[in-house]
């Protein structure tokens, strides 16, 4: 009675304790309750599986054959148009690593909410399961957040784990945030080529870069259709890269109202662009609206990296992206003042916070 008393005072609940008590919450907390326009209730929600963002294989690019290269590059600008979303395979990135993480992963989120929670060190670092960032509804998920740079939390979050991780904890994180960076390095001169320009145009802002990542855990949900895992946003970041377990719940915006599952495929990482990636390629590249639904039975696994440039360039539209049929749009700016102002709202659903901020004929700039 007691924890009843406590948990029904409490304006922020731990998505893992409602999750775990089904019996006591018949009805689905209201905390998590998604308003009736914006649910995803089937009908509404307008699946279309046909049209799934490419999977492309990654190897390709170290063919010794011009045509293997140009036909990665032609399937990755085409899928960056279209809804800035593809996949891949072969990317170089060694699954023991991604194994590893999901393995500590699947031993964290089981652990006691007491115990999780004394890995809370704030918003967006070390265990999240109250979203406190949020207003009403909060995701369906947990999250557990490691920073790699510009500052690490590593050490902090490695003092609390238990011993039989003290050892290895920094040095699972460290592998992975090297060959993540790699892939991130790989990835952005693949873009820039794309884009006709010089491949070194957006990795040689990268030496001090910006990342994390975040791995969720989303309880299975009694009633899926009246909460969301992720609701719709899009990335602010650079670039996302993405690994999901098979459960599946990703889902991307193809046109207004129209989304497509993002289908698991084993060993493949999801790679998406988000807002910064879509300002420095003047739009011609999208970051595209996505959200995680939820299912009745089976939990879901996910980690993703988040890659940023520097803070503090400027994020300036290269000039050979500027013509007559495609005028600047957007001016320059910084991730800095971005990610501030991009960190001060509290909701959990947007889709122009990039036009508003640094959109060229929107006179507004503000979020
Ligand atoms: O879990 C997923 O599939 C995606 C999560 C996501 O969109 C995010 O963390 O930004
Ligand atoms: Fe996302």
């Amino acid at each position: 009675m007691a924890s009843e008393q406590l948990e029904k005072n409490d304006e922020f609940p731990n998505l893992a304790h409602i999750a775990a008590q089904v019996e006591r919450y018949p009805s689905l907390h209201p905390r998590f309750v998604v308003p009736e326009e914006q649910r995803c209730d089937g009908s509404s929600c307008n699946v279309i599986a046909e049209l799934q963002p490419p999977v492309i294989d990654l190897s390709l690019m170290n063919s010794s054959r011009a045509e293997d290269r140009a036909y990665v590059e032609k399937r990755v600008a085409d899928a960056c148009r279209k809804d800035g979303f593809f996949q891949v395979i072969n990317h170089g990135v060694p699954m023991e690593i991604i194994r590893k993480i999901e393995s500590f992963g699947h031993e964290f989120f089981s652990l006691s909410v007491e115990e999780k929670e004394k890995f809370d060190l704030g918003i967006y670092s070390g265990y999240e399961g109250r979203h406190k960032q949020f207003l009403t509804p909060a995701p369906w998920a947990e999250s557990f957040n490691v920073q790699i740079s510009p500052f690490s939390n590593m050490d902090v979050l490695a003092k609390l784990v238990s011993p039989q991780y003290t050892d290895g904890f920094s040095y699972m994180f460290l592998d992975y945030a090297s060959a993540m960076r790699d892939l991130g390095n790989t990835l952005l001169k693949i873009l820039a080529r794309t884009l006709g320009l010089d491949e070194e145009t957006y990795v040689q802002n990268f030496e001090n870069y910006t990342a994390g990542m975040h791995i969720h855990h989303y309880p299975p949900c009694s009633q899926p259709s009246l909460a969301q895992g992720a609701g719709p946003h899009t990335d602010p970041n650079c670039l996302t890269i993405l690994y999901q377990d098979a459960v599946g719940g990703l889902q991307v915006e193809k046109s207004k109202g129209k989304w497509v599952q993002i289908s698991p495929v084993a060993d493949a990482f999801v790679v998406n662009l988000g807002d910064i990636f879509q300002a420095w390629s003047n739009g011609l590249y999208r970051s595209s609206m996505h959200r995680v639904v939820l299912n009745p039975q089976q939990s879901r696994f996910s980690m993703g990296y988040f890659y940023s440039p520097q803070y503090d360039i400027s994020i300036s539209v290269p000039k050979e992206l500027v013509h007559a049929d495609n005028p600047l749009k957007y001016r320059s700016f910084t991730c800095a003042d971005y990610y501030a102002a991009v960190s001060k709202r509290r909701h959990n659903c947007w889709d122009d916070d990039l036009d508003k901020f640094a959109g060229i004929d929107l006179e507004s700039n503000i979020i």
